[in-house]
């Protein structure tokens, strides 16, 4: 039997019988009396609730037994519309579990996810009960809100509720939750065109700050690998400290890069209107040890993006660079460190190929089949800006290289390679840096030295950072500062004496040029002598 319809008949007897008996009371005895009456009057009242409720019930079970499924249908459908007609309000839910991935697995539904992480500063803050649950791939607890809590949120005037529950099924094994949102039938369009983005996309937001980010690699050597892994990048939990703060540069480079990377996080709807994918390459060149890769990582930082390490001498061929390409997510950094190297193995197997005689082709081919890489030029062209590459979006790519000119032009040409950035020898404003970071100095009576020693040697941030950084406890920033400015002086000494070196060997390949004739030299001048 129906329990609303029961409790909404016994109101209504409840209320007619109270005011029955109130009218009686008043109109008959004193209120003194009337005291004395009530508990009396009650017991009458409920024996005869009692047995309305035993005769309501026997009737509707008859009813239910005798009464066709057609007409009980029909009531059941007019008692829904009256019910709809006159409830103010529209209910949505989101249930957790939807339809099957491809390992017919059930499937968390990403707007469930979503609005669990929506509502977890909104839980903590005002929910009595509270569910803390960490993912898999969440860095921190995420709190949620309680079976049948009600939490309460307003939108652009609009009120809703929320409430989490659980789907009672026999039928199911495991549990069904599921959200249930309630507003007023006036606020339809509010909740159903913005609200529900609103939320969607806040809590997609929450979720990617609360996610660990990953480093991934191709290269399967170093890390465990699963025949069952359904891809082919592996990953580690990425934890680099990098940032731009830290980093040894001049303060306008270094914000002229943090608004660029921001400016491309930020330019979805940007890039859409020019009909570019949002895609860009950035092309770090410079010395060993200048902050290439700590730059990398400082990026994923900033912009809370995950790093697809890609070593390309472990790539079979085209077809596998395509699908690791289409197995990176959004938000990513896909980087492939000292681009010449991996190129220069490609190019001089085309080289060889070129000049040999067909028999040492043969073995240089089988060599190269054995060495496992086919990736072509042509092949990371396409990686980087082919079709395929704009599947997805939101992806950077990072080249470094040691030798920029090395590179093939169709590389890094514009579009490709959108901004270059030159990372070099420290200069003395990357020098306060450092002394700011391994020292805690902003300044010092050694400073001046160390400038004027910068403006002369060639020393990368690399080498600065370690003559800085303390090597025991008794090492006082006095210390570390005097390590450094013998380290600029041996360097500088270094430096004369490679260049006497390459001046001494310059003019002695001169003086080989401007050897003494010899003897047949002589004769065949004189020979040649016009007579
Ligand atoms: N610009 C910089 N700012 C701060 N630290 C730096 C900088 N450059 C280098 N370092 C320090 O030097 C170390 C080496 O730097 P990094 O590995 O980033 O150099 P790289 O340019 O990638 O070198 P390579 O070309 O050999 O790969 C880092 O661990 C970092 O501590
Ligand atoms: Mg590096």
């Amino acid at each position: 039997m129906d329990s609303s319809l029961i409790s909404f008949f016994l109101t209504l007897l409840n209320q007619n019988m109270h005011a029955k008996f109130l009218s009686k009371t008043s109109r008959t005895t004193s209120p003194q009396e009337t005291m004395k009456l009530v508990p009396a009057k009650r017991a009458q009242t409920l024996a005869t609730m009692g047995s309305t409720i035993a005769t309501f019930t026997f009737v509707w079970a008859i009813i239910c037994q005798y009464c066709p499924y057609e007409i009980r249908h029909m009531i059941e459908k007019l008692k829904q519309k009256i019910k709809d007609y006159f409830y103010p309000y529209i209910r949505i839910t989101i249930h957790e579990f939807t339809g099957h991935d491809r390992d017919r697995m059930m499937k968390r539904s990403e707007g469930y996810a979503a609005v669990e992480a929506y509502l977890s500063s909104n839980s903590s803050a005002n929910a009595n009960r509270l569910k803390a649950e960490k993912e898999t791939d969440t860095s921190c607890l995420i709190l949620s809100m309680g079976r049948d809590q009600i939490l309460s949120d307003e939108f652009q005037g609009a009120k809703v509720w929320w409430v989490l529950k659980k789907l009672s099924s026999h039928r199911v094994a495991y549990e069904q939750k599921y959200y249930e949102l309630t507003f007023n039938k006036r606020h339809r369009e509010i909740i159903t065109k913005y609200y529900l983005d609103h939320v969607i996309k806040e809590g997609k937001e929450i979720r990617i700050g609360n996610r660990q980010r990953k480093l991934y690699t191709n290269c399967s050597g170093g890390l465990k690998w699963s025949a069952y892994q359904p891809t082919i990048w592996s990953h580690i939990v990425f934890e680099h400290p990098a940032s731009f703060e830290k980093m040894a540069m001049e303060a306008e480079r270094k914000q002229e890069i943090i608004d660029d990377l921001l400016t491309f996080r930020n330019g979805k709807d940007y890039y859409a209107s020019i009909g570019k994918a949002w895609k860009r390459g950035y092309l770090l060149y410079g010395p060993p040890g200048t902050g290439k890769s700590t730059m990398i990582a400082a990026m994923a930082n900033l912009l809370g993006y995950d790093i697809y390490d890609l070593e390309l001498t472990s790539v079979k061929d085209n077809t596998e660079l395509r699908r690791l390409l289409i197995e990176t997510t959004g938000k990513s950094i896909i980087v492939i460190e000292d681009i010449d190297c991996s190129l220069d193995l490609t190019d001089q197997r085309k080289k060889k190929t070129e000049k040999v005689s067909e028999a040492e082709q043969k073995e240089i081919k089988k060599e190269a089949r054995d060495e496992g890489s086919k990736v072509t030029l042509s092949g990371l062209l396409n990686f980087i800006d082919g079709l395929w590459s704009s599947c997805g979006g939101e992806r950077i790519v990072v080249f470094t290289t040691n030798y920029v000119e090395k590179l093939d032009p169709a590389l890094i040409r514009r579009g490709r390679m959108d901004k270059y950035i030159e990372l070099s020898y420290c200069s003395f404003e990357g020098f306060k840096v450092l002394a700011k970071n391994y020292l805690k100095l902003e300044n010092h009576q050694m400073f001046d030295k160390i400038e004027k020693l910068m403006m002369e040697t060639k020393l990368t941030p690399a080498d600065v950072a370690e003559n800085l950084m303390p090597k025991s406890h008794r090492d006082d920033p006095e210390k570390c500062l005097t390590n450094l400015i013998r380290a600029m002086e041996k360097a500088r000494k270094r430096a004369e004496a490679d260049r006497k070196k390459d001046e001494e060997g310059a003019s002695s390949k001169e003086n080989e040029t401007k050897q003494p004739p010899t003897v047949k030299d002589i004769e065949e001048n004189e020979y040649n002598k016009p007579v």
